[in-house]
């Protein structure tokens, strides 16, 4: 059995190309087998406008990590760089419904001083979110392509979520807040510096 956490991370050249028609249909279909009239008037243009939104939702398939983690060499800074409370917008693939939250997300450069825009880190996360997804995984993901593109000594992200399918449904416990990390490269093997990066995620807000 294939493992669901490490599934390969595909890449775009890997995807077939978002088939409007075919999700319209599916949409139309669902929309049929709840009981509801795909063609009563408020229902009309439903499953076209749901298309669309996959097709934004899932945008992050289609894209490679390379395409946002652009680089620049020019500041010569070679110590931490973190982004905390990157507003996070995911769809969990076990049920299709949002989880949301924020990740935080850093990095120590390349002693070259390889580092990358601000933006692009919230970029990334992005990228990876806009896909079905696993808390797990996304945060993984993030962390690994930091450490691969930048050449990064260290990598840190951490993720804090809510999960509607938690909330709105099943066990229906509102609030309740999952958190998962990823530590690679220095971040990993010196306490110092993970508890560096760790004061810095946790340190009073404003
Ligand atoms: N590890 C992990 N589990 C998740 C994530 N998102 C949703 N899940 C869980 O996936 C599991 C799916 O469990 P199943 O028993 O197959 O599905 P289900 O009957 O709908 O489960 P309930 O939600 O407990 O009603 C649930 O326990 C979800 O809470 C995630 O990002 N990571
Ligand atoms: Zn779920």
């Amino acid at each position: 059995m294939t493992d669901p956490i490490a599934a390969p991370d595909r890449g775009p050249q890997d995807v077939p190309a978002f088939d409007h028609e075919r999700a319209e249909a599916a949409v139309r279909e669902l929309l049929a087998a709840i009981g509801e009239d795909p063609d009563r008037e408020g229902l009309r243009d439903t499953p076209a406008r749901v298309a669309r939104a996959y097709a934004e939702l899932t945008a992050g398939l289609r894209m490679a990590p390379e395409d946002v983690l652009t680089t620049t060499f020019d500041l010569g800074h070679d110590e931490m760089v973190l982004v905390r409370d990157i507003e996070l917008w995911s769809m969990c693939e076990h049920h299709l419904v949002p989880f949301t939250g924020v990740a935080h997300v850093g990095y120590i450069p390349a002693e070259s001083g390889k580092i990358t825009g601000l933006s692009k880190l919230a970029r990334l996360v992005d990228l990876y979110a806009k896909r079905p997804q696993v808390q797990e995984r996304l945060t993984t993901q993030v962390a690994d392509s930091l450490m691969e593109i930048l050449d990064a000594r260290g990598v840190i992200v951490v993720i804090e979520a809510e999960h509607l399918c938690m909330t709105m449904r099943g066990v229906r416990k509102a609030g309740a807040r999952t958190i998962t990390s990823a530590v690679r490269g220095l971040m990993l093997s010196s306490p110092t510096t993970r508890a560096e990066a760790m004061a810095l995620i946790h340190s009073p807000r404003g």
